[in-house]
This record gives C-alpha cells, structure tokens and sequence, in this order.
C-alpha cells in the first residue's frame, strides 16, 4: 500500500467538532484509511498548528474564465453575456482555454479547491488539464442553441453528448461528465427533449443554469404557464443526480420539487450579488431537504475562485435574505461548501471519515486574523482566506504542498495565461 500521513493537525469531522488526530490515506484507493493515532506513511505531510479539513467543492464554474477576469463588469447578467462576455468567448481559441483552465486550476488548488463542476468549450482540453492538474471533476460541453440554425444546435447537443460519454471516467476515474445545456432559455427545448432521453440512456446527468433572474423566469411563466422548474420536470431534467446552478428566483413549489426529486442547488452567492441577480432563499431550501453546495460561477462574474470567499458571502447573504441572523449559520455553509458540494457532483468526499476519498484541505491557523481560535467552524466561515491553505489533497497525492502547486508551474502559467488574455482581447475588438 502507497500511504500519505497528514501528521500533527487538528481534524475536522462530518459532525462539526474537531480533535487531534492524524490522518492516513492509501493513493492506491485514493481513500482514507485512519484517522487518529496512525501508522507512519510513505510519505508524510506537516499540519501541525493546521486544521485539517474536507477540500473544498466548487460545484458551479467556468474555469477558463480566468482569462476574462476583470474584463466586464458592473452589468446584470443578460448584458454581460450579450454585450461583453459572449462577443469574447466567440473568438476563443484551444489554447486560450488551455491556458485559462490551468490558471484557473492553479488558484482553486492554491484556495483549498478538490473537486468542481465545470461547464465550458473544448472539454476534451479541460479534461487532460483538470486531469494534469490533479483535480477531481465533473464537466460538461455548455450548450447553447439561442442564434444557431438548426443543423449547428443539433450538432452542439451531439458535441454535448459525445463529451459526455466519451471524457467520463478519465483521468483515472477523476473526471465524470454530464450533459450541459446552458439554460433553460438559451438551450432549444425540443432539442433538449430529444437528447436527455440519450443522456439517461447512457447513464449520464443534467447540469445547467435555472432560476438565476427575474428575467429569465418570466418568459418561462408567460409562454408555458407554470414556473421554470415545472417546465424543467416537464422536459425530463430533474431527476436524481442532476444539479442546477444559482436557484435565484424559486418559489415553495420549485424547492419542494427539487427536493422530491432529489436534485441539488449550486448555490453562487458572489456571482449573485455581483450581477445583482437576487438573494437565493437558501435556508428555505436547506429547511426542505434540498442539498446545497457553494459554488463561485465563473471568475469574470466574482472575480476570484476562493471557495472561502464564497463561504462567508453564503452565510452573511443567506442571513440578510431571511432577515435571520441564525440563518445559514456557520456549520451549515461549511457542510454546503465540502459535503453538500459532493454530493451534487456525486464524488464520495466532502468529509473526513474512513473510506471517503481522501481530498483534504490543511488550513494554517496559526495567523493574527485566526487568533485566537474559540471556534474553528466560526473561523472557516467567517474568517479563513483561501491564501491560510498551506497544503491541498486529492485522492491521497499531494497537489499543493506548503502553498506550491506540485503539478503545474505556477509562474509559467500565470505567463501564459496573460499572453493569451491579451490575445483574446486584441482578436475579439479587431484591434
Ligand atoms: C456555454 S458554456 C457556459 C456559458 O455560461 C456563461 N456564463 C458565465 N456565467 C454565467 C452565469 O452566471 N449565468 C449564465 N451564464 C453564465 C459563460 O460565459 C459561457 O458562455
Ligand atoms: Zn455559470
């Protein structure tokens, strides 16, 4: 058995509480084997003065958005994309997304960051990089019809399919995949109606963007008469293992058929607030048995990717939207943010346990904003910054050991990244 000892920190465990402890993992599983008192491993890794925690899942992003970080903002959602976002990523090339997933792998395993879902073009690229970078993921070809004829939406939903089922299972089981359509407003529902049936057959999930704005809701309602979560139900794309992003604009009828039918929320706080999309009622959809995870969206919509960050606007927003200061209390949102996440990506992990993947965050706390500690679940809530994690596992192997990425070089790609932003820019405004 090749083994990994996480030596000397503090655990926390599924229930909340945390103890001394260490934590062995075998990289052949890429599972937990003991936590407590352990055998010494092959390789070891020093948390002492660390809180040891599940890693991070960012269930909802666009990673190679990276790229286009800071390059509009300060509009709501449907001019973004129209004005700004969608006119750049049309003249996206291979290697631009190449370099923005790297960067944006880079940053997320810096952050604490194990698993993601991820939703963009050229997956097949994203695949070896995720893979490359040692994350853990599920991913899909984002699909959008909205200005397409019909032999080019009918081939993107092939494109969407075929990635599916061909990158599932890659990097050694690393990589799972679901069908993307983008939304239910800018994905063809014929199209939809026809595909998801092939989806199912091939064993595969739905993942796409609901209820993010008013505006979005409204045409749903007025051309089909019932809320867009009843017309998904009616397209076949609620069925368990399936997850949507943001969940803005639901009523009590929407959150108890996402709970009835087991489908998951990514939750995206930032990129909410930031194209004032709304305040997702996330409380009431934790009270109703539907599984939250945090997610950042993509970083031109946030604009970072720290699963912290991300952690502290759910709390602090999910409070003032239930007008509750007891709302999305801080052992709630870590859950949402490690377990919750997970689950809606279908990975056993999100917790420290025997038998659970061993992807692992070491948080160091010996810092003045973690001083002192009365509570370590307050401080990952309320105070921890992506930058406090000193080391990042998944599956047992070390990715980021003492705050260096051991799987990509960090400066290179931070070169590349830039040049190929410039580039990007300078082809999408003909200059
Ligand atoms: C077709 S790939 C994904 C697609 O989604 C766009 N996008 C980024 N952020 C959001 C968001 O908050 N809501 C809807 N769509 C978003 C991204 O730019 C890609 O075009
Ligand atoms: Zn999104």
């Amino acid at each position: 058995m090749s083994t990994l000892q996480i030596t000397g920190g503090t655990v926390l465990r599924p229930d909340m509480t945390a103890r001394e402890a260490d934590v062995l993992a075998d990289r052949e599983t890429g599972r937990i084997v003991e936590i407590g008192d352990t055998a010494a491993g092959e390789e070891t890794l020093d948390a002492s003065g660390c809180l040891v925690v599940p890693g991070l899942v960012n269930p909802h992003c666009h990673v190679a958005m990276t790229l286009l970080r800071g390059y509009a903002d300060d509009k709501p959602l449907d001019a973004w994309l129209r004005e700004d976002i969608w006119p750049v990523e049309a003249a996206l090339e291979p290697g631009d997304i190449e370099a923005g997933t790297r960067l944006g792998a880079v940053e997320l395993l810096k952050n604490g960051v194990t698993a993601i879902g991820d939703m963009y073009f050229e997956m097949p690229t994203v695949a070896d990089v995720l893979g490359e970078a040692g994350l853990r993921a599920r991913i899909g070809h984002g699909i959008v019809t909205v200005g397409k004829d019909d032999a080019d939406a009918r081939a993107d939903f092939e494109e969407g399919l075929a990635v599916a089922r061909d990158l599932d299972g890659a990097a050694d089981g690393r990589i799972r995949t679901a069908l993307m359509p983008h939304s239910l407003t800018t994905a063809d529902a014929d199209l939809v109606e026809e595909f998801v049936p092939r989806a199912r057959d091939a064993g595969v999930p739905l993942h796409y963007h609901a209820n993010e704005t008013r505006e979005e809701v409204e045409p749903i309602v007025e051309d089909h008469g019932v809320r867009p979560l009843e017309y998904a139900d009616d397209l076949g794309m609620l069925e368990d293992g399936d997850f949507i992003a943001h969940g803005v604009h639901v009523d009590r009828t929407e959150i108890e058929l996402l709970a009835d039918r087991d489908v998951g929320v990514a939750h995206c706080p930032a990129s909410n607030m930031k194209l004032a999309s709304g305040i997702a009622p996330v409380q009431t959809m934790l009270d109703a048995g539907v599984t939250v995870g945090i997610g950042t969206d993509g970083a031109a919509s946030n604009n970072d990717l720290d699963p912290f960050d991300e952690l502290r606007d759910a709390a602090m927003v999910g409070k003032l939207g239930a007008d509750d200061a007891a709302a999305l209390a801080a052992p709630e949102v870590v859950r949402a943010a490690t377990e919750g996440g997970a689950e809606l990506l279908g990975f056993d992990a999100g917790r420290i346990e025997e038998g659970a993947l061993a992807d692992l965050a070491v948080v160091d706390f010996e810092k003045p904003h973690l001083t002192p500690a009365h509570d370590p679940v307050s401080h990952l809530a309320y105070a921890v910054r992506g930058s406090d994690v000193e080391h990042t596992v998944v599956g047992g192997e070390v990715v980021v050991r003492n705050r260096r990425v051991q799987t990509l070089d960090e400066a290179a790609v931070r070169r590349e990244a830039e040049a190929h932003a410039e580039a990007l820019i300078r082809r999408a405004e003909g200059n």
